[in-house]
């Protein structure tokens, strides 16, 4: 099938290279000239395990196109991907200008039948705006299909080659009928193509996040109450989470959520809740738990230091929102930062792949350390912000030569706190008893 997807962020990228793999001529159109040139030279512009591989494999065997014209793009293409931002507003709602703005460009372009497909993630009521937007100038037969995506960054690859599900939002059986192809490679694993409404769709995939949000702050929630309680939040984790209907998944506490999705997205709801007259207030909750969860370290270090963090210096290992990414959108790490130096103090970070995107919106305010151990030079104590696999199993003797207090803040819970207390450390973690000197 010929397909286009316009936009070639994270999503796009990830879409358009899945469906070439899977034998579709597939051409990406972005507005942004570099973007596209790195990308048609070969040059990949996102960090994404095992993406690199397809992407290089199908450019090469010419089933992968980039152009910045929607014209060129869309010639022959059956289906158009919106795989567009969505950033939040002023007020919270989700900014459509883009995905509406590119939905008016395509009906005054296209010439024969399309299924437009929005990929980005967009409130109820979209797909019929986008209709509108296409049809004012259209003279064509055109479908318009809610297909939200789920992919997690650091895993985007398998998530979209092996999806759970996969949510087709349209009530054209002629829509139905390619998308139902298209994707028919993605599913034989069992998992199922669920079809329905456009609004189902689009409220399915808001309220995927928000729940996945809402268990992230429930635990976090119970971190809390384990410190003041005396409980261990690890095995309160592992007693729930052996019962199916709770789940394993997505009960980690730590400093929060971050990244470009659950936050805006979780925000967004509330916004259509709003809208609709109705308060949606757990929510509410769940935003400002995560507000406060992101410095739930500050007092504790602060405590150790005697409220007085001026002239300190502090190693933080992990600045990416989560490991295995270098997407620094919302992630705790960059709150610390500026909670610290707000405090007085001086900072030096290590992340393995996230410190470029880092030095663009901090500058040189802080220290960037070539090499994990490099940062932990003239610190007072660490701080480990993301669970990137090598910060796992440190060189302890390393650490405790370089730090001049053995004290490690820990927000993702990496170290048994027995252990830390055996080496000497004062280790704080989220939700279990620390280790104190
Ligand atoms: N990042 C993620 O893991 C996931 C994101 N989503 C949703 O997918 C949508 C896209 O997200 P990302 O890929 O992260 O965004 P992104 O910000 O990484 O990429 C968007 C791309 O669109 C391009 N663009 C902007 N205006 C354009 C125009 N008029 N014509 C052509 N290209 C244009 C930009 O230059 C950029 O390359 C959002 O709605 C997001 O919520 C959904 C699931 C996962
Ligand atoms: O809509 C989106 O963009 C995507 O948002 C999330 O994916 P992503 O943001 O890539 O990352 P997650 O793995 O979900 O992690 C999000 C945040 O939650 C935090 N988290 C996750 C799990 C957990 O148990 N505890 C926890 O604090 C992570 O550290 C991270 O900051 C969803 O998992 C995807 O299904 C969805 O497609």
């Amino acid at each position: 099938m010929k397909i286009t997807v316009v936009g070639t962020g994270y999503v796009g990228l990830v879409t358009g290279t899945c469906f070439a793999e899977t034998g579709n001529d597939v051409t990406c159109v972005d507005i942004d000239a570099n973007k596209v040139k790195k990308l048609s030279s070969g040059q990949i512009t996102i960090y994404e395990p095992g993406l690199e591989k397809l992407f290089e494999r199908n450019l090469k065997e010419e089933r992968l196109f980039f152009t910045t014209s929607l014209e060129e793009g869309i010639k022959d293409a059956e289906v158009i991907f919106l795989a567009l931002p969505t950033p939040p507003g002023a007020d919270g709602a989700a900014d459509l200008s883009f995905v509406l703005n590119v939905a008016a460009h395509l009906g005054k372009i296209m010439t024969d039948y399309k299924v437009i497909v929005d990929k980005s993630t967009v409130p109820v009521g979209t797909a019929e705006k986008v209709t509108a937007a296409i049809a004012q100038n259209c003279k064509t037969p055109f479908d318009v299909v809610s297909n939200p995506e789920f992919l997690r960054e650091g895993v985007a690859v398998d998530d979209f080659m092996k999806p759970d599900r996969v949510v087709i939002g349209t009530m054209s059986e002629r829509a139905r009928k390619v998308m139902g192809e298209l994707y028919a490679p993605f599913v034989r694993q069992g998992n199922p193509i669920l079809f329905m409404d456009e609004k189902s769709a689009e409220l399915t995939k808001y309220a995927a996040n928000s729940f996945l949000a809402t268990k992230i702050s429930f635990m976090n929630e119970i971190a809390v109450l384990c410190e003041k309680l005396g409980a261990d939040v690890d095995m309160v984790r592992k007693g729930i989470g052996s019962d199916d209907r709770i789940g394993k998944r997505f009960l980690f506490p730590g400093i929060g959520y971050g990244g470009s999705c659950f936050p805006k997205d979780v925000q967004a709801l509330v916004k259509s809740s709003q809208d609709a007259q109705y308060e949606f207030k757990i929510l509410n909750a769940v935003m400002d738990v995560n507000e406060n969860q992101k410095l739930f370290l500050l007092p504790k270090i602060k405590s150790f230091f005697k409220n007085d963090l001026k002239g300190k210096h502090f190693a933080l290992w992990g600045l990416a929102f989560k490991p295995n990414t270098d997407d620094i959108r919302e992630a705790p790490a960059l709150y610390i930062i500026e909670a610290l130096l707000a405090e007085g103090a001086t900072v030096s970070v290590f992340d393995p792949e996230a410190m470029a995107n880092v030095k663009q919106v901090v500058g040189d305010k802080i220290i960037y350390a070539e090499h994990q151990y490099t940062c932990l030079e003239n610190a007072d104590a660490l701080i480990i912000a993301t669970e990137w696999s090598v910060f796992r199993t440190p060189d302890f003797h390393k650490i405790s030569a370089s730090l001049k207090n053995q004290a490690i803040f820990d927000g993702r819970n990496l170290f048994e706190v027995s252990r830390m207390k055996e080496l000497g450390y004062h280790y704080e973690s989220v939700g279990r008893i620390p280790a104190i000197l």
